[in-house]
């Protein structure tokens, strides 16, 4: 007997870690209702056919928060896979340039510092991306 499994979805996203004057972080909390509902996250989304993660990430942003980033260098890509799909992660360090974060397309929207990350829920395949930034920290 034959069985056809059908491959579990595979979503390429854009990442932005963007950085304020202070140094504090921006992130923002999932709608309650669907995928990995009202944890928190790092603002991005799928990087669409004909365009690069950097335009992806901006394109995200602008359309998620409303606000204008400069992306910088990559900070880690991470691949994860959740039960029913995988991810990979392209994460950027970016920085802040102008306008009212406002939340369009999910919950809520804080600045934060890393060290007051670890208070907040993230998804799995957040943790590698949490690590990295711990690390860059322990750099300076
Ligand atoms: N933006 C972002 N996505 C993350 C993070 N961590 C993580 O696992 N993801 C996952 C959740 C989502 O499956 C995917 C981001 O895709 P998305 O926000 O454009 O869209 P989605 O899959 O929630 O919604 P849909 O368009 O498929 O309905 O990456 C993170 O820190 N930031
Ligand atoms: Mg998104």
């Amino acid at each position: 007997m034959t069985e056809t499994t059908a491959p579990i979805p595979h979503k390429q996203i854009g990442v932005a870690v963007i950085y304020n004057e202070l140094g504090q972080i921006l992130i923002d909390r999932r709608p309650e209702k669907g995928l990995l509902g009202g944890l928190w996250e790092f603002p991005g989304g799928k990087i669409e056919p004909n365009e690069t993660v950097e335009e992806c990430i901006k394109r995200e942003i602008k359309e998620e928060i409303d606000i204008e980033i400069e992306v910088n260098d990559l900070l880690i890509i991470v691949d994860h896979a959740y039960t029913h799909f995988r991810v990979t992660l392209q994460v950027y360090n970016c920085r802040y340039l102008s306008g009212e974060p406002r939340p369009i397309e999910c919950e809520e929207i804080r600045w934060v510092t890393i060290d007051e990350i670890t208070q907040f829920p993230f998804p799995k395949a957040n943790i590698e991306i949490i690590k990295a930034l711990n690390n860059k920290k322990l750099d300076k």
